[in-house]
């Protein structure tokens, strides 16, 4: 493969259409495919192989059967293993670029970012493999000896969403790699496409038989819930929507399995007076139009001061005027389709429903005439405060805006949900931009900023929005445990 992008037809040649198990590409057990379709123009763009339970268990054998070997290859190699697979997405830049934007609709210059993103926790992880460290110390009472070791939590199951095909995978195979640990990847069946490239990447790079193995699938809970149940399956890390998350958890308290949920969110994006205007609309573009609003850190709520909330929803609604809606391999597009037709007749129910209880339409509000699910940038104002739109996620690029008098209630509208992802405070007064910090319950905050994403920060969230955290110096933490082993005291007898 060429660093160019390769033209689509060659590209999607390239592309590995079976499952992988134990190191090898093989059609489903049941011979099944499915389609995977361009949101842009409703075309098929390749058929793959569909996994049904059988498939996953031979997936699950796989990775049970490599997980002693590989948790002893020294973390050195592991680390090596990921760099080389660092470097080999980042020469494929291109190809990565051009098959997420044609799977999942967004722009190719965001394609391209997400490319960067997603390589980092490649890097990030090669260097964090070496640095699992445990210890050592005398007892109190000084009569023994305590050694603590990391040891890999064994075979996981990793469950990803259609929304970032390369960075979701990679923010869990990194660390699980880095850790030791064997993995079976349950894609997006949206956007399986990613993966399957990735997943020979990751072969290309050395990585050995059996230690990731990948099963696309179109029947998501029949094919993963008997693995779940397996009792040597030993993590599940998730990224999706809470519904679906909470049903995973219950079924993974019947083996108290070990777990990671990366859940939805309903993030506030709080304007005080005192904030630079200006600052504040440029991380508003970026917290709402960054993915065409299909993430999970999107900003949800618009909470503005109300003395700036005018000029607030002009320069806003200026900047988004200048976003042209366009297939994301067209040059000029800024915002491509939404992932499905479900998911845009969504958007516009939550859109009509505020508009019908009062809100003022600014701009947008409706879908694009033509083919794919383009809906237009959207910018609502004085949405009532118990609107639907204030309490779902929307996913889609529409900026819903409500005010506020004094600070205390900032804060309340901001904690008024069951999600607690992210936060994004703009003001210039530092010390209040601390105060929101310590009052907000999100695990992330954007101070002055649009996006918290870093593969060097720990992302995730609390409330509803899930459990524990990828990337950052504890993403690693997640495929570990923590062993002890008590020596008697060394002086004695
Ligand atoms: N917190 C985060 O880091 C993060 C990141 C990205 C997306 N998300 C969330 O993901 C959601 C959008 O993604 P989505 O629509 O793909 O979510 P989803 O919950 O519908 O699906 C996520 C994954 O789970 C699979 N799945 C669905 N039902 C399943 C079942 N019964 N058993 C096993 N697997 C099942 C899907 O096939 C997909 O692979 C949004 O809520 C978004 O906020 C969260
Ligand atoms: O959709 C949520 C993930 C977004 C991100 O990692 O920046």
């Amino acid at each position: 493969m060429s660093i160019n992008a390769q033209p689509e037809g060659a590209l999607l040649a390239s592309v590995p259409t079976g499952l992988l198990i134990n190191g090898q590409w093989r059609p489903a057990a049941s011979g099944k495919t499915f389609e995977v379709e361009d949101p842009a123009t409703g075309q098929v763009l390749l058929s793959i192989a569909d996994a049904g339970p059988e498939d996953g268990k031979a997936a699950l054998d796989a990775a049970a059967a490599a997980q002693e070997s590989w948790a002893k290859v020294p973390s050195r190699e592991r680390g090596e293993i990921l760099r080389h697979a660092f470097e080999l997405v980042t020469e494929r830049a291109e190809d990565f670029a051009l098959l997420m934007t044609l799977e999942m609709g967004k722009p190719l210059a965001e394609a391209r970012g997400e490319v960067t993103y997603g390589a980092e926790f490649l890097r990030w992880f090669s260097e964090e493999a070496v640095r699992a460290f445990g210890r050592y110390s005398v007892s109190p009472d000084g009569k023994s000896r305590l050694l603590v070791t990391k040891k890999p939590v064994g075979p996981c199951l990793l469950i990803t969403p259609w929304n970032f095909p390369l960075a979701m995978a990679t923010r869990k195979i990194a660390p699980a790699v880095a850790a030791g640990c064997t993995m079976v990847l349950k894609s997006a069946n949206l956007t399986p496409l990613t993966s399957q490239l990735f997943a020979a990447v990751m072969q290309e790079a050395g990585l050995p038989a059996g230690v990731l193995n990948v099963i696309p699938t179109s029947t998501a809970g029949a094919t993963t819930g008997p693995l779940i149940k397996d009792s040597r399956l030993r993590k599940l890390s998730f990224t999706g929507s809470t519904e679906v998350g909470r049903r995973l958890l219950a079924d993974a308290s019947e083996t108290v399995l070990r777990t990671s949920m990366e859940l939805g969110g309903n993030a506030p994006f709080v304007v005080f007076e005192d904030a630079d205007v200006d600052a504040a609309v440029a991380g508003a573009m970026l917290a709402k139009l960054r993915n065409m609003g299909e993430a999970c850190t999107a900003a949800n709520r618009f909470i503005v001061h109300e003395s700036v909330a005018q000029e607030f929803a002009k320069k806003f609604a200026a900047k988004m005027a200048d976003m042209t809606t366009a297939r994301g391999t067209e040059a000029e597009s800024k915002v491509g389709p939404l992932i499905d037709a479900k998911s845009r007749d969504k958007v516009h129910e939550l859109v009509t429903d505020a508009v019908s209880d009062g809100a003022v339409l600014i701009m947008g509000g409706a879908p694009v005439d033509g083919p794919g699910y383009f809906y237009e940038p959207t910018l609502l104002l004085d949405v009532r405060e118990g609107a639907r739109i204030l309490s779902e996620e929307i996913f889609g690029p529409v900026a819903p805006i409500i005010t506020f008098d004094t600070e205390d209630e900032a804060v309340r509208l901001a904690n008024n949900t069951e999600y607690g992802l992210v936060a994004y405070v703009f003001t210039r007064d530092l010390n209040r931009g601390i105060r929101m910090g310590e009052r907000l319950e999100t695990g992330m905050l954007g101070l002055n900023a649009g996006v918290v994403s870093n593969a060097a920060a720990p992302f995730g969230g609390v409330k509803q929005s899930g459990l524990g955290r990828e990337g950052g110096l504890e993403g690693i933490e997640e495929y570990l445990y923590t062993q002890y082993i008590g020596i008697a005291d060394p002086y004695a007898g």
